[in-house]
């Protein structure tokens, strides 16, 4: 990352390659502070997972990013540029997929595409032709057989593959998806998965998305923030998350006809400690590596709950689920 991106700026190239750059963002709902001091940066083509417990303001600081909502305080640059003061050339390079999204029931599914695309036709580049040819956007999101059927038709999992190619159709630089994955089946979820790779690897797509799914925050992004508490609590990949967190390791055995756990952050001084004490006498052993979710769980434990709210949960706050 480079400091460069810090200054407001008006095109990729000349962000220092950073796309996302977040300082000190403040969300005030009435009386309650639902984002606190939100720091961040994206590079380019970074794959960001950004996970918390129901109403920890995920959705708010996506939409605030996206330039859908005003913030409280704090610097936001997206793309070199401060996206509450953004134009439409701006716009035209970033793509939102939003949680739930249901219009258009009587277009068909091609055409609804056609038509989103014809809003991008000014802002095509030598480098980024625009936009996305349909039939070939909807063979990338597995869509081909659908293509001439009526939006309300679709099922549930259809529907948000149709979601995404809305989100890509302008073959964005910088994608949004707030929880792309909800309500598909294995299958389609892991052509999903594929095709955010594709989107980072080949074309360079920076990608921000949320998700409640600790194995797919895992195995699709470079990197995982943890919001919790109004705060970022955690950033880094799955393995730095673990090596910061104080989730432990389970060690079970048996000795002398008894089951025994116990948990540990230190599981291999403990096994060998184990050993030197009773030595043959140990059986059945069998150490159970920290998880994502395990190390997830201890840091939003150890930084406080969903939402930053002064009085802890406001007036209609979501609860706090720390799955
Ligand atoms: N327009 C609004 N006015 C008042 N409070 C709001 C508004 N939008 C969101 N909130 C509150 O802000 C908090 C954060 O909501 P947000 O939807 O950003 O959380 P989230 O992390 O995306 O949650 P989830 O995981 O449940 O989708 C919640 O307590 C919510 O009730």
């Amino acid at each position: 990352m480079n400091s460069e991106g810090t200054a407001p700026m008006t095109t990729k190239t000349s962000c220092g390659g950073v796309a996302l750059d977040v300082e000190g963002l403040r969300m005030r709902y009435g009386t309650t502070d639902v984002l606190r001091d939100v720091t961040f940066r994206a590079r380019h083509g970074e794959v960001v997972a950004l996970l918390g417990p129901n109403g920890a303001g995920k959705s708010t600081t996506i939409e605030i990013l996206e330039g859908f909502r005003l913030r409280s305080a704090g610097r936001v640059t997206v793309l070199g540029t401060d996206p509450a003061h953004a134009d439409e050339r701006w716009r035209a390079r970033v793509g939102v997929v939003l949680q739930s999204w249901r219009d258009h029931g009587k277009w068909r599914v091609r055409e609804l595409l056609t038509h989103f695309g014809r809003y991008y036709v000014p802002y095509a580049t030598e480098a980024v032709p625009r936009p996305w040819d349909a039939d070939e956007l909807l063979a990338a999101v597995g869509l081909s057989a659908q293509a001439g059927d009526k939006v309300r038709t679709l099922s549930g999992g259809q529907r948000r593959r149709l979601d995404v190619a809305v989100g890509l159709v302008g073959r964005p630089e910088l994608l949004f998806l707030d929880e792309p994955t909800a309500g598909l089946d294995p299958r389609a979820r892991y052509e999903f998965h594929d095709l955010v790779h594709r989107l980072a690897a080949d074309h360079r797509t920076t990608i921000l998305l949320t998700t409640h799914d600790l194995a797919e925050a895992d195995k699709l992004a470079d990197r995982i923030m943890i919001l919790s508490g109004g705060r970022i609590v955690a950033d880094g990949s799955a393995a730095d998350l673990a090596r910061r967190a104080a989730a432990a390791d389970e060690v079970s055995w048996t000795r002398e006809g008894r089951h025994f756990t116990h948990r540990t952050g230190e599981s291999t001084r403990f096994v060998r400690e184990l050993f030197l004490e009773h030595g043959e006498a140990i059986g059945d052993l069998a150490v159970r590596r920290a998880s994502l979710e395990d190390t997830y769980l201890a840091l939003v434990r150890e930084h406080g709950t969903g939402s930053g709210g002064a009085a802890g949960a406001g007036a209609g706050q979501k609860a706090v689920a720390a799955r």
